[in-house]
């Protein structure tokens, strides 16, 4: 337990997705039981699990979540350590988010801390997002589980290393998945008028889609309409009878999502008509956005400014989403931004966070969550 970077490159091995993550369960749980005391409580929910360390004398509770999933990426480091999972990866960071949980569980095993700690290791952040049903079961079947308050990180790439970037209101974007089906008549690819090509429907749609941000959404609001699959056909010669669009949909606003959701139905309407095909949509699961309570995400920034080794940035909000919105929407917390000082972006198959954030973020972490107080 005590080789973190070890840890971290063994979780890197195995990445799972949403609510599949049973070896990373299975390898945590192995890791937290060795660090047993009589006043920690395991709890196990879907492929999650929840650390609860009994304060010495407690006022409050206070959380701390991690995700747990990986991505359906083909890894792209070169690492001797890279994942066995072929396909996937953890390519946005949540090795390192449960490296820092579990050293967090070891260090208030050697010494208890005053207010009662829980951490919570939580499944599908990628999708189909765990916040929000694990927050709903603990609410109804464990309410001694539920924290005062909770807080998280995330890497960013863009930072160094000790950079603790937040802010207080909205830090993440409201988000949704997109999935458009396409379904006209297929054929010889000779005889393109006997058909209804869902090639060329998809297509366009794809091309119109891009316009809702450029042409409806006030230049002084930001919003974000992504395709990052397209899929049609089956060979060369024959014209697609099928095609999907796959993407995610961002906005500042409750108001922008609505806005932009009615008109991908207009322009899905549209393509119906001027192609003649069935088009369905289908939004998948969405996120409520990652507010920052005033309060929590000001000692966060006021703790980094004093914390040796670390630099503290109130930052600008991002595109970015995250289910433990779902959590912030009910409890007070924040969550922040943690430098990991690498060229490649979040989601890329060749992302390489530098592993000195580790040791940086337990001790800024653990002596945060040993001094927060709820009151001002
Ligand atoms: C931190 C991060 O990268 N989060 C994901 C959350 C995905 C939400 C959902 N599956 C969607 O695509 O809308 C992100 O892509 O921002």
């Amino acid at each position: 337990m005590e080789n973190l970077l070890e840890i971290r490159r063994e979780l890197h091995k195995i990445p799972e997705i949403g609510f599949q993550e049973e070896k990373t369960q299975k390898y945590l749980l192995a890791i937290i039981e060795k660090l047993w005391k009589p006043y920690i409580q395991i709890d196990v929910w879907r492929t999650g699990i929840i650390v609860t360390i009994k304060g010495s004398d407690p006022q409050f509770k206070v959380g701390w979540r991690t995700d747990i999933d990986g991505l359906p990426i083909q890894e792209n480091t070169g690492v001797s350590y890279e994942s066995e999972h072929q396909g996937f990866m953890h390519a946005c960071g949540h090795d390192f988010h449960m490296t820092i949980a579990l050293g967090l569980v070891q260090a208030f095993s050697k010494k208890q801390p005053e207010n009662t700690v829980i951490i919570y290791f939580q499944p599908a952040e990628e999708g189909p997002g765990g916040a929000k049903p694990m927050l709903e079961w603990l609410r109804s079947e464990r309410p001694d589980l539920v924290p005062d308050a909770i807080f998280a990180l995330h890497i960013a790439p863009e930072y160094p290393v000790g950079t603790i970037a937040t802010r207080a209101g909205m830090l993440f974007a409201n988000t949704s998945e997109l999935f458009i089906d396409l379904k006209g008549f297929g054929g010889h690819a000779a005889y393109p008028h006997n058909t209804r090509d869902m090639t060329v429907a998809a297509a366009n749609l794809m091309i119109q889609l891009q316009t809702i941000v450029s042409r409806n959404i006030n230049p002084l609001d930001s919003a974000v309409v992504t395709i990052g699959k397209m899929t049609s056909g089956t060979v060369q010669n024959i014209i697609a009878e099928n095609a999907r669009l796959e993407g995610t949909i961002r906005t500042m606003s409750a108001e922008s999502m609505k806005l932009i959701k009615k008109r991908i139905k207009a322009l899905c309407r549209a393509t119906e008509i001027a192609y003649e095909c069935e088009v369905t949509i289908d939004y998948g699961s969405s996120y409520y956005q990652v507010e920052n309570e005033t309060h929590c995400a000001h000692a966060l920034l006021d703790f980094a400014e004093r914390f040796p080794g670390v630099d503290a940035y109130e930052c600008p909000p991002a595109m970015t989403g995250e289910d433990f919105g779902f959590f912030l929407k009910e409890l007070p917390g924040a969550m922040f931004w943690t430098g990991a000082n690498t060229a490649y972006g979040l989601h890329h198959s060749a992302i390489q966070p530098d592993e000195d954030l580790i040791a940086v973020n337990l001790q800024f972490v653990e002596h945060f969550l040993r001094i927060f107080t709820l009151s001002e």
